[in-house]
């Protein structure tokens, strides 16, 4: 029996039970353990910020839950009632016997669902119209004003829904989560709703490599989802005459409600889940247990799970397998029928490339570059986490909104740090390589690589950080004199012959910068000395109290180097407020002068003078017009009789000379 010939008997069942009388009823039902009760996920607004919410990226909700303390011979036992105030249509005979389950969604008598689809594509967006996108992505795209597709989308996309498989390689930003994520929520809304009550099978798995992107995917897909199901209507009747999404309903074959938010909601059309490392691992095994279309997850966590429940993924529960991300592997040897497959990466590495070869049938799907203006935040990134907590304090001392990102704080942490740092205006996140892929913050003006990439890969990963989504971006690499050669080699893998322009700096501004630099670092060093200093004397007084021995006094004598006299304290004291004074003072100067425009050639603020000779000044650079040098010196010569005669011979002199 296929599900829409369920559904149709469902609702023919209803239908019969209706011309029966209908009250509230309250039904009971037992539940053994908190992950059997039938939790609801929230979708959270998303402009609430992982701030806001204290770092909690997905909320779930539950109503009218009994909790029974029952005393038994084997101790004390925890019961869940779940007792559900319904209005449902209850006929005496039918009445559900004691234990017996009841439908967890109720589906309002004589209603059938089905959703508002008319959108006028070549009217509103005609630039997506061919297409022939589901109406409701179609409306979803409107909605972000993403009038138009990217070129990795208008390329992916035709072929995608095709069916084929597709390997896209685009630049870092380009869209590549929709050009994938397009198709598999087109091709899951074209599906017949699910049956309420019926277990969902997961129909697409999207692999990604870190936590961060895998949640970021999941979020941008829900995104999509979640202006479609708050539009959908019930209709009565006949489902053929559900009308648009302009709200008029038309008269006489039935009666149309718009489903508020408080009304009875169909279950969702697709449902997108992740599953990833660092979050609740219960939670997560939960929402699995609780049926998802599109999962997206990360590999490892993804993993555990399948090992430890060994029940997910069967090839034949997949009917639609899909990968993204950067060169993650499709663990079965044969491409099934029927399984599609899409990769997505900024780069294409030869062992991915040879992978994809074997397995598919690959269409590129296209390469592009584009770029654009906006100022905002910057991402440093470190090769060491040490370094990173080194950096703070610096950052700190300099008045730097400065948030860190790695692998060793909390998942929670990093979260909350990423939110900070996009919420916060001109912040800098200082991060090791967990936050070069994927990551879309959409404005990260400067990526700085503080320390040379290990990797080709990783160098372009890091790059793409930065404009993102037709926006401009900056890169800038920071590399020693002896790193010249590493460089090189990496430029080389990327077969870039041509080194990286060199940014020209005004010594003048450097020296000015690096004082400022250097007050802090005296400041932070003489901090982290005192610091280590304590630490290490309870660290001594601790273990010597812990095991019960006494100190030699050299350890607590006042002249230990290690811990200064009062005198000295106090003399290290005033020298450190003294250093924070000055540093203080200069830190609320201009680095240029007061009166001095950094926008005219003669301000020495910059080396315009070199930018104008490469060709890479600003357009709107005030008092800067191309203009041919000779001409408008010949000019003036024209005008012979025109001016007072000095300044004829003034210019006549400056254009002998030339
Ligand atoms: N058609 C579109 N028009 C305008 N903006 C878009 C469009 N499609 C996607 N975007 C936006 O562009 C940004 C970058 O998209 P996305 O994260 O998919 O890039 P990506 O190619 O996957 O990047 P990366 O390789 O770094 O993972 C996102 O903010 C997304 O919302």
């Amino acid at each position: 029996m296929s599900a829409s010939e369920i559904s149709t008997k469902r609702v023919q069942k209803r239908k019969i039970e209706d011309k029966s009388s209908s009250r509230r009823k309250k039904v009971k039902r037992a539940h053994r353990t908190i992950d059997e009760l039938p939790w609801k996920t929230i979708v959270k607004p998303r402009e609430a910020g992982i701030d806001g919410d204290d770092g909690i990226l997905e909320l779930e909700e539950i109503e009218g839950v009994e909790v029974v303390y029952e005393e038994t011979g084997a101790g004390r036992v925890i019961k869940f009632n779940v007792i559900e105030d319904q209005e449902v249509p209850i006929n005496d005979d039918l009445e559900p016997e004691e234990g017996k389950e009841v439908a967890r969604t109720p589906i309002p008598p004589n209603l059938n669902v089905e959703e508002v689809t008319a959108f006028d594509s070549a009217e509103l967006l005609p630039a997506w119209h061919k297409f022939s996108l589901h109406p409701q992505l179609l409306k979803a795209l409107h909605s972000k004003g993403f009038n138009e597709p990217t070129p990795i989308q208008a390329a992916a996309l035709i072929p995608a829904m095709g069916d084929r498989d597709v390997v896209g390689v685009a630049q870092t930003g380009s869209g590549k989560t929709l050009a994938y994520g397009l198709p598999i929520l087109h091709y899951l809304l074209s599906q017949p709703r699910p049956v309420p009550g019926a277990k969902r099978h997961v129909r697409a798995l999207i692999l990604a490599p870190t936590r961060e992107l895998a949640l970021q995917v999941s979020s941008h897909l829900n995104a999509c989802l979640n202006d479609i199901d708050n539009s959908a209507i019930i209709s009565t009747d006949d489902p053929t005459t559900t009308s648009k999404n302009n709200g008029k309903a038309e008269k006489g074959r039935g009666k149309q409600k718009h489903v508020e938010s408080h009304a009875i909601k169909p279950p969702p059309h697709v449902s997108v889940a992740s599953i990833v490392g660092g979050m609740s691992a219960q939670k997560q095994r939960r929402i699995l247990d609780r049926g998802v279309d599109v999962l997206v997850a990360t590999p490892g966590r993804l993993w555990d799970i399948m090992e430890e429940a060994k029940l997910i993924f069967r090839e034949d529960q997949i009917d639609e397998g899909l990968q993204s991300g950067d060169e993650q592997e499709d663990s079965k040897e044969e491409i099934k029928d029927g399984l599609q497959t899409f990769v997505f990466s900024a780069t294409l590495s030869k062992d991915l490339q040879r992978n994809v070869k074997r397995r598919s049938r690959p269409k590129s799907a296209g390469k592009y570059k584009r770029r654009d203006a906006k100022p905002a935040s910057t991402l440093v990134f470190l090769s060491s986490i040490d370094g990173i907590r080194r950096l703070m304090p610096l950052m700190e001392l300099l008045n730097v909104k400065a948030f860190p990102l790695h692998s060793q704080l909390e998942q929670r942490q990093r979260l909350k740090n990423l939110d900070r740092f996009t919420t916060t205006p001109n912040a800098v996140l200082l991060a090791t390589d967990i936050a070069a892929r994927g990551l879309d913050i959409a404005a990260v003006d400067h990526v700085i690589h503080y320390q040379v990439p290990r990797s080709a890969d990783s160098y372009v990963h890091r790059n793409g950080r930065t404009a993102r989504a037709m926006r401009k971006g900056f890169s800038l690499l920071m590399c020693a004199p002896d790193e010249r050669r590493v460089l090189r080699a990496l430029l080389g893998n990327l077969s870039r012959h041509d080194e990286i322009p060199e940014i020209s700096i005004e010594l003048n501004l450097l020296d000015k910068l690096k004082y400022r630099v250097q007050l802090a670092r005296k400041i932070e060093t003489s901090h982290h000395k005192i610091k280590k200093a304590n630490h290490e004397r309870n660290w001594m007084r601790e273990t010597a109290a812990a095991m019960e021995i006494e100190l030699d006094s050299d350890y607590l004598s006042d002249d230990d180097e290690e811990k200064p006299s009062t005198q000295k304290r106090k003399a290290k004291d005033s020298k450190n407020a003294a250093l924070k004074a000055e540093l203080k003072h200069l830190l609320s100067l201009p680095l240029i002068a007061r009166g001095v425009s950094a926008k005219y050639i003669t301000s020495g603020s910059r080396p315009i003078v070199d930018d104008l000779i490469t060709g890479q000044t600003h357009e709107k650079l005030v008092g800067l017009k191309k203009v041919e040098a000779g001409s408008s010196l010949v000019a003036p010569k024209k005008k012979k009789k025109q001016p007072m005669k000095e300044e004829f011979e003034e210019w006549a002199a400056i254009g002998a000379e030339d």
